[in-house]
């Protein structure tokens, strides 16, 4: 018995962060939209290791993987002693806020959850995904979505449009933590309408949609790695109708109208130093 999954990944089209908390997450209201971008993770039967093996980008293979994270808390929820051998092929770029382990990390739950038979229903899943990140729930679900709590209470929206994206990465990652950490929540500067961009959706309306989009985040990160203005600018200059960086950064995307014209605006960008891929909403 053998499973595959697709693991995608997500931009933020909002991203507000209203409160910190005693143990120093914070509470965020943030519109989630998974992207065709993916790894692919492929499960097989094993007697009783779990083991990982991954191509494509590098990542550690070890315990640390959030896909093994994933595998060992399954087990211990789910009791059984069945193992399995997993690879990953990873082509999501690392610590970007694109949720690239998260996504990981919820297919397998998904995954292994067929590969073992174990009939949980996605509630058991969405609360073994808290313990893994903020993101993992998300994950799980898919699509277009409100979040808010630290990432894990979700409403999900209609099927959003299925605009083109042209993501930039730069060449540096960037920690989630430090970026939460810098943020002053006295000066958060442009907060963005969540009920205006869930409007602006629904209608399917991209030039609305471009002017919603707003990450209180984006200002830190940018006081951190300056050129990533630049970046701003030249995908605008390019041709993208909005643009704005991706959680805690570093990718800034732009939008435009469909996957064809993503391709153009990414054939007219030069940025040697910068991963430029082209991708869309689902
Ligand atoms: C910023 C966002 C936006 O979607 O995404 P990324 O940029 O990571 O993709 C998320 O809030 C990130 O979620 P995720 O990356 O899963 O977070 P976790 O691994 O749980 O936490 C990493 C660190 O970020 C901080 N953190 C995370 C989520 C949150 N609501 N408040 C926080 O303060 C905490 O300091 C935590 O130690
Ligand atoms: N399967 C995985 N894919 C990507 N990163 C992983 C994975 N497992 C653990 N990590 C670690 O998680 C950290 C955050 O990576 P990632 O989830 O890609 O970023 P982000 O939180 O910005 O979306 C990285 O430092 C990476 O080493």
């Amino acid at each position: 018995m053998s499973v595959t999954l697709r693991a995608h990944a997500k931009i933020n089209l909002t991203l507000d962060v209203l409160a910190r908390r005693p143990d120093g997450y914070h509470e965020v209201e943030m519109i989630m939209q998974s992207i065709e971008l993916h790894d692919t993770l492929n499960f097989n039967i094993a007697q009783k290791d779990i083991t990982l093996m991954v191509t494509g980008l590098p990542v550690p293979e070890g315990a640390d993987n959030l896909v093994l994270k994933a595998a060992h808390l399954l087990r211990e929820f789910s009791g059984t002693e069945l193992g399995a051998t997993i690879s990953l092929n990873k082509k999501i770029p690392v610590a970007a806020g694109l949720a690239g382990g998260s996504t990981d990390a919820a297919a397998t739950m998904l995954g292994l959850n067929q590969l073992w038979n174990l009939g949980l229903q996605r509630d058991d899943l969405m609360g073994l995904a808290l313990q893994l990140g903020a993101d993992v729930s998300f994950c799980l679900l898919g699509g277009t979505a409100i979040a808010r709590g630290i990432g894990e209470v979700l409403s999900p929206l209609a099927s959003a449009p299925r605009f083109g994206v042209v993501l930039v990465k730069p060449s540096f990652g960037i920690s989630t933590k430090d970026v939460y950490q810098n943020l002053s929540l006295d000066n958060l500067g442009l907060r963005p309408n969540t009920s205006a961009m869930v409007r602006a959706l629904g209608e399917g309306n991209l030039k609305q949609v471009a002017g919603e989009l707003v990450n209180v985040l984006e200002s830190v990160t940018i006081q951190i790695k300056p050129e990533l203005n630049e970046l701003k600018t030249k995908l605008k200059k390019a041709g993208c109708q909005g643009v704005l960086m991706s959680g805690s950064g570093p990718t800034i995307f732009g939008l435009t109208a469909d996957m064809k014209s993503a391709v153009e605006v990414a054939k007219g960008l030069d940025l040697p130093d910068c991963q430029v891929l082209v991708t869309g909403m689902i």
